[in-house]
């Protein structure tokens, strides 16, 4: 390796192979991956349909285990922890961001956001402090006791983002954040993460089928046989 990617916190995929059983078929989606992200990167993951775009997510935030290979997040390798050890890290380091937001209906924006922090050592009065900040760092602190039935789509995402964000991780995994949104409100959300990713420093890895969300990325990874090949047109452009 080039760079230390352990000092850095970044991301280090090497020799990752995984599949899955389908039927009485074993389907093999990565042979031989190998990726590094960088701290501090905003990686757009394209590719067609069913090529593995959302397994990579799950391999890297720990929900997907690979079948050989190593993958390293800073000093910790992700693929062999336990699985107790395995929850606290992804509760710490890892938001995640979905396509149809996963927000809990019958609770209000404050309350979801609120969720990850139940599982830490705040107590209420900082969980509150800390759910307003987020809210208001998304824009969204005067909707905070709505409930996500009345909020548009381009807030209960700026929600989703807002309860990723609760327990300050350093990576963002996105999984099409912007695929249920107008281009309108996905270009806002598109905005919010490049200035969380450019103020704030945190990695993102977003799947994406959206060609105009890789302008918002600093570079662009397209599927292709099972790896992973740069964009270099893309990246130029960043
Ligand atoms: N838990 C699972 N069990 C069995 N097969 C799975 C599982 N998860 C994914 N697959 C299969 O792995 C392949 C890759 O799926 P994945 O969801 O990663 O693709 P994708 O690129 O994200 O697709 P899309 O763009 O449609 O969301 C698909 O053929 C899918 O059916």
């Amino acid at each position: 390796m080039s760079r230390d990617f352990t000092e850095e916190t970044g991301i280090s995929i090497q020799g990752v192979r995984k599949g899955y059983k389908i039927g009485s078929q074993q389907v093999t989606i990565f042979h031989d991956l190998n990726l590094e992200i960088p701290k501090g990167d905003f990686v757009a993951v394209m590719g067609p349909s069913g090529s593995g775009k959302s397994t990579l997510l799950n391999l890297i935030g720990g929900i997907d285990r690979p079948d050989q290979g190593e993958i390293r997040f800073g000093y910790t390798r992700v693929d062999s922890l336990s699985e107790s050890a395995l929850s606290r890290w992804r509760g710490s380091k890892v938001g995640f961001v979905f396509q149809f937001y996963n927000l809990m209906p019958m609770l209000t924006a404050a309350q979801n956001v609120e969720l990850p922090l139940l599982l830490t050592g705040l107590n209420k009065r900082q969980r509150r402090e800390r759910v307003e900040t987020i809210l208001n760092l998304v824009g969204l602190i005067e909707r905070k006791d709505h409930l996500p039935s009345e909020l548009s789509g381009g807030q209960m995402q700026r929600v989703g983002i807002a309860r990723a964000l609760a327990v300050d991780p350093v990576l963002l995994l996105c999984d099409e954040p912007t695929g249920d949104l107008d281009r309108k409100s996905a270009d806002e959300i598109l905005g919010m993460l490049q200035v969380l990713n450019k103020e704030l420093g945190k990695t993102i890895v977003m799947v994406t089928h959206d060609d105009n969300a890789c302008g918002f990325a600093k570079r662009t990874l397209r599927l292709n046989k099972g790896q992973f090949v740069e964009d270099a047109t893309l990246r130029a452009a960043a």
